[in-house]
């Protein structure tokens, strides 16, 4: 090649190098200049599809990090889910300027946090912080109070986790609380073929909450259960196993409900109910406990 030649061809080569460090540098820059925008919120969701990847790495620096409301959702949903803003915006909690009660639900699970939102709504000012908690083993029970004290000894504030299983009768309770790994191994259209030789379906969801703050010696547990049977694959498939089980008394499957309604019948509402009750009777201890420790520490 002449040299004139090698040199167009050297050029050229810089410039397709600096075009491509420019496009990364502008993707990368985006969301931040996006969400300070009027119609940042919108524009984001737009394109969080195509920025996809360099927010997965910028969520995985940001693991543990405290975060309020629907900014926490908007980040963690881009693994999961589409997001639904307008929801959680109507159902945040605004109550009197120092009398409200924060508490922060720790999970990995955008479409729990969105659940447990809904169906909190204003008893308590909800944060989130997705921290990074080992998948423990054993009753779910105990696990559920093993990562609560977990996450409390990380946050140091009053926290709420849960622990959700899914038991078919027929297996003795399995796959309980390892549904996840079942789910990640199978997919849930295969799930149900785990009952294909036996001729009982019934199941039952169980979820369980913990609950624990620095006036307790101890995580407190919240159990919610719903009865129903384990069906082949129908409806919304965006959350976990919700397409194959049918609760008692409906024809439709978690996943074929209005979220209004699961959220009125679910096992996490059920759950949820019993921990409301407990706030709510503990509210005046729980504020005063909260104002004393800020003069303590001066704040
Ligand atoms: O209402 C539900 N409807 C359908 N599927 C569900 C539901 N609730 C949890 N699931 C799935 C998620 C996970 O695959 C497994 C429970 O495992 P589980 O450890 O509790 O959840 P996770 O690890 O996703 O979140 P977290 O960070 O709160 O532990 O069942
Ligand atoms: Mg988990």
């Amino acid at each position: 090649m002449s040299p004139g030649r090698q040199g167009h061809c050297t050029f050229i080569a810089d410039l397709i190098i600096s075009a491509k460090v420019c496009s990364v540098v502008v993707l990368s820059l985006l969301p931040a200049v996006l969400q300070r925008t009027p119609i940042g919120a919108s524009a984001f969701r737009l394109t969080e599809r195509v920025i996809r990847p360099f927010h997965r790495s910028r969520s995985r620096q940001g693991a543990g990090r405290l975060s309020l409301y629907p900014d926490h959702l908007s980040r963690t949903a881009l693994e999961l889910t589409p997001v639904e803003p307008a929801v959680m915006a109507d159902d945040m909690c605004v109550t009197e300027k120092g009398k409200e009660m924060v508490l922060c639900f720790c999970t990995g699970n955008a479409n729990k946090l969105r659940e447990v939102s809904f169906i909190l709504g204003k008893t308590v000012t909800l944060t989130s912080a997705d921290v990074d908690l080992p998948e423990l083993q054993g009753d779910p029970a105990d696990i559920s109070v093993g990562k609560c004290r977990l996450a409390f000894n990380q946050l140091k504030q009053p926290v709420i986790v849960e622990d959700t299983s899914l038991c078919f009768n027929a297996l003795g309770g399995l796959p309980g609380p390892y549904v996840k790994w079942f789910l990640k191994k199978l997919g849930h259209k295969d799930l149900p073929k785990l009952l294909a030789g036996f001729d009982d379906k019934s199941a039952y969801a169980l979820c369980m909450f913990s609950y624990m703050d620095d006036t307790l010696e101890k995580p407190l547990l919240f159990e919610g259960r719903t009865n129903g049977v384990i069906v082949d694959a129908r409806g919304d498939p965006n959350f976990g196993w919700d397409p194959i089980f049918q609760p008692h008394g409906f024809d439709q499957t978690y996943a074929e409900m209005t979220k209004e309604l699961k959220n009125t019948i679910s096992h996490r509402y059920r759950a949820l109910e019993k921990l409301k009750t407990y706030l709510v009777q503990h509210k005046e201890e729980f504020l005063t406990a909260h104002a004393a420790k800020k003069v303590k520490s001066g704040e």
